[in-house]
């Protein structure tokens, strides 16, 4: 009888643990991706947020295989791995996003963000198509903004005047950008397309689509 008793209470606190980490996990505020051809006005756009809602949000803390630059925390600035284990995590689908730069591996971990997500902020995924279509089989329950620039020759434009690349790097760009506003057009793909044809007018949709979809439960605490 005791034992039956005791199996029940062990059930119980299984049961409850299982829940009080759903809880956990579920807490805070739906991450807020905001994807877009390089040049559309991500940057821009997040800057004005970030500038009027300073508390609200939060970035997720990557991953690199490079070794700590003087002054660098592990856990702050990066969580610093190792190739191997970098290569082990990817493989069991920890990762939303990876990409290697001079040899080193970087990534955004989908515990990173969930870290964030439990602080109670919004985290900011500025993260490209294939980082969408892998958060997107997650259970992270991102809000998806495409940014749209208005058309391919204002692209090159604003790209050419924000002098940031070489030739061959803005043309790569632009190409890539033509495959990625067919994705982000495609119905589904994206919560909202903001097309950034006005700066004020793009800011403000998507501080309208925040403020809607960004509200917590518990009133006044995160009023956007
Ligand atoms: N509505 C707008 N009208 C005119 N210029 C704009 C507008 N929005 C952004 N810009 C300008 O276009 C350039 C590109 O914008 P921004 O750097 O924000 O793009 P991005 O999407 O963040 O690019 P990347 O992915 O390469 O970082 C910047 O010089 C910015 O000042």
């Amino acid at each position: 009888m005791l034992k039956i008793l005791l199996r029940g209470l062990a059930l119980n606190s299984i049961t409850n643990l299982l829940r009080l980490f759903a809880t956990m996990v579920q807490k805070g505020p739906r991450p807020l991706v905001l994807c877009g051809p390089s040049g559309s006005g991500k940057s821009t756009l997040l800057k004005r947020l970030l500038n009027d809602f300073p508390d609200k949000f939060g970035f997720s803390v990557s991953h690199t295989t490079r070794g700590p630059r003087p002054g660098e925390k592990d856990g702050v600035h990066y969580h610093f791995t190792n190739k191997s284990d970098m290569i082990a995590a990817v493989e069991k689908g920890e990762f939303i996003e990876t990409a290697t730069f001079s040899g080193n591996m970087y990534g955004t971990s989908k515990r990173a963000v969930e870290d964030v997500r439990c602080t109670g902020k919004t985290c900011i995924l500025d993260i490209e198509i294939e980082g969408v279509k892998q958060i997107k089989q997650t259970d992270l329950d991102p809000l998806l903004v495409f940014v749209m620039p208005p058309n391919i020759e204002q692209l090159e434009k604003r790209l050419r005047a924000r002098n940031t690349e070489q030739e061959d790097a803005l043309k790569k760009r632009l190409e890539t950008a033509s495959r990625e506003i067919v994705y982000g057009q495609e119905p589904g793909n994206f919560h909202i397309i903001i097309v950034n044809d006005n700066l004020d007018k793009a800011y403000s949709e998507l501080r309208d689509f925040v403020s809607q979809n960004l509200q917590s439960s518990e009133p006044g605490v995160l009023d956007y």
